[in-house]
């Protein structure tokens, strides 16, 4: 699946196109969370949002439940995606209505799909409420009454009020304090587990990436470059990349030192020739600029299996720390 953007500023006949998503294709099992992993900009959040319907692919199909959503008649997609996939943002405060108490907030899903009668509507909304850990008194509540953290709990229950299958979080922490993010995690860990929900997860934090998922997608520049089961991503990942990222996150590997990249992130609008890790990567040589390679590696560990797209793969048992010594420059070796 592709999607590009016109570049922000570009002339509008003949934009600069962003690539924002290459080729990058991803299938998530009923009931799996698969974590969304990669530096700002390489595409996260356009693959969130390709997922939910806010963002058409430029070519390729999104499949929900086999079917193809942008072949369906659009009352027929908006049908779909309103029951089917709940959405939560980064930031409860725009994006619930302000004017709105919380028990309308809950029951709007339940009145535009028109689930059940007015009374089973209400139940429904103490139903939500409770599923979230809030007390009832809170259905009177205006967002703006309410703390960040209950805000965000009750964004979580208007995205559950049609039952989706899938979930799709984006960065449904980081704006709030650091001190309630465990608590909505916790709460995410326990609606996956009381519901059987699948998740995407988005998150710059790495750490709360690898607790959350089964299953790890590293992206750059718009392509999945490596999909590992979240328990072997941190030591045990292929793709240099991936490596660096973790071997870069506080406290995961620590004290060693992170795996020195060359240069900083290249333009989504210009991406390098063949893989585009290959201008930062201290394994590329003439080959990484002339074809990205196909994916390789062990399928059936988990749903999709341990993936990576790269020519010199890191050996599984190659120690970050050796990866360290590897990348770091002669002249610049201890
Ligand atoms: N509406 C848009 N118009 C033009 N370019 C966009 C638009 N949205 C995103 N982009 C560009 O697409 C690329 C991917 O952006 P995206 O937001 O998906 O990345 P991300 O990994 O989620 O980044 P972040 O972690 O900073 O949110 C970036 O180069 C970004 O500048």
């Amino acid at each position: 699946m592709h999607l590009s953007y016109p570049a922000r500023g570009s002339g509008r006949l003949r934009p600069t196109l962003v690539r924002a998503l290459v080729g990058a294709d991803l299938t998530i099992a009923p009931g799996e969370t698969v974590g969304v992993v990669g530096e700002s900009g390489c595409g996260k959040s356009t693959l969130a949002k390709v997922l939910v319907g806010i963002e058409r692919p430029s070519s390729g199909t999104i499949l929900h439940r086999g079917r193809d959503l942008w072949a369906m008649p659009a009352a027929e997609r908006r049908t779909t995606l309103g029951t089917e996939v709940g959405l939560v943002f980064q930031d409860p405060s725009t994006a619930l209505n302000r004017r709105l108490p919380v028990h309308r907030l809950l029951r709007d899903p339940l009145d535009v799909h028109r689930r059940g009668t007015p009374a089973e509507r209400a139940a429904r909304v103490r139903e939500l409420l409770d599923l979230v850990g809030l007390p009832g008194h809170v259905a009177d509540a205006l967002p703006g009454q309410l703390s960040g953290g209950q805000r965000q709990r009750v964004a979580i229950a208007r995205a559950l009020a049609l039952r989706p299958a899938l979930l799709v979080a984006d960065e449904p922490t980081s704006a709030l304090d650091v001190s309630v993010r465990a608590q909505i995690l916790n709460l995410l860990l326990d609606l996956r587990e009381e519901l059987g929900l699948a998740m995407l997860f988005v998150s710059h934090d790495i750490q709360t990436v690898r607790r959350m998922s089964d299953r790890v997608v590293t992206m750059y520049l718009g392509r999945i470059v490596e999909e590992a089961p979240a328990d072997r991503v941190t030591g045990h990942a292929r793709h240099p990349y991936t490596r660096a990222l973790f071997s870069a996150t506080p406290g995961l590997l620590a004290p060693i030192e992170p795996i020195p990249l060359v240069g900083p992130l290249p333009s989504a609008t210009r991406p390098p020739s063949g893989c585009p890790f290959r201008t930062r990567c201290w394994k590329a040589d003439q080959r990484c600029a002339e074809s990205m390679p196909d994916f390789q590696g062990e399928a059936g560990e988990t749903p999709g299996g341990h993936r990576f797209r790269c020519h010199h793969p890191v050996a599984a048992e190659e120690t970050t720390q050796q990866l360290v010594a590897q990348a770091t420059p002669a002249e610049e070796r201890p």
